[in-house]
């Protein structure tokens, strides 16, 4: 199941996104907006709290630019989200990051370009090994830099 989200700006190429998804019988979860304008932080948390609970195995999240999203995203324990334009970067997030949250911007690339960075992220498994060493220490840092809310 894929967790998706929007904010007003995200909308119509979420309405894509979905469409695409359903085209090739990929499970999703729309946790919104309606297209009603909106403000970001509540959708990542919203999409990111269904990867925490186990209930997604990973999100989708669109706004203008995208990073609104990824840096609320990745202010929530657990969640790697990057911020792809690129179908190589996308590719590496997920063999080298293990990134469970790909932020895509609406107002900067095009629909055609999201649709093949969503399946490049979709498609394309972690690597482990070494970078499963370095996520360690990422997630070490989380929990030094945690304050028990
Ligand atoms: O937060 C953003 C920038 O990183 C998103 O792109 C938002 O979609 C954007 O800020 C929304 O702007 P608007 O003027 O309220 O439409």
């Amino acid at each position: 199941m894929i967790a998706i989200g929007c904010d007003h700006a995200g909308y119509p190429l979420k309405q894509e996104l979905l469409a695409h998804l359903y085209a090739k019988g990929i499970a999703y979860e729309d946790l919104g907006c309606d297209g009603t304008p909106c403000d970001y932080p509540r959708i990542a948390q919203a999409v990111c709290e269904k990867i925490i609970s186990g209930s997604c195995e990973c999100g989708i999240l669109i706004c203008g630019t995208g990073i609104g999203m990824s840096i609320a995203a990745n202010k929530i324990p657990g969640i790697r989200a990057s911020v792809c334009a690129d179908g190589f970067s996308t590719r590496y997030t997920r063999l080298h990051n293990d990134a469970n949250v790909l932020c895509l911007g609406a107002r900067v690339i095009g629909s055609g370009l999201a649709l093949e960075l969503a399946d490049i992220f979709l498609e394309t498994g972690f690597e482990g090994g070494r970078h499963q060493r370095r996520l360690d220490m990422i997630t070490q840092l989380e929990a030094a830099h945690t304050k028990g809310e």
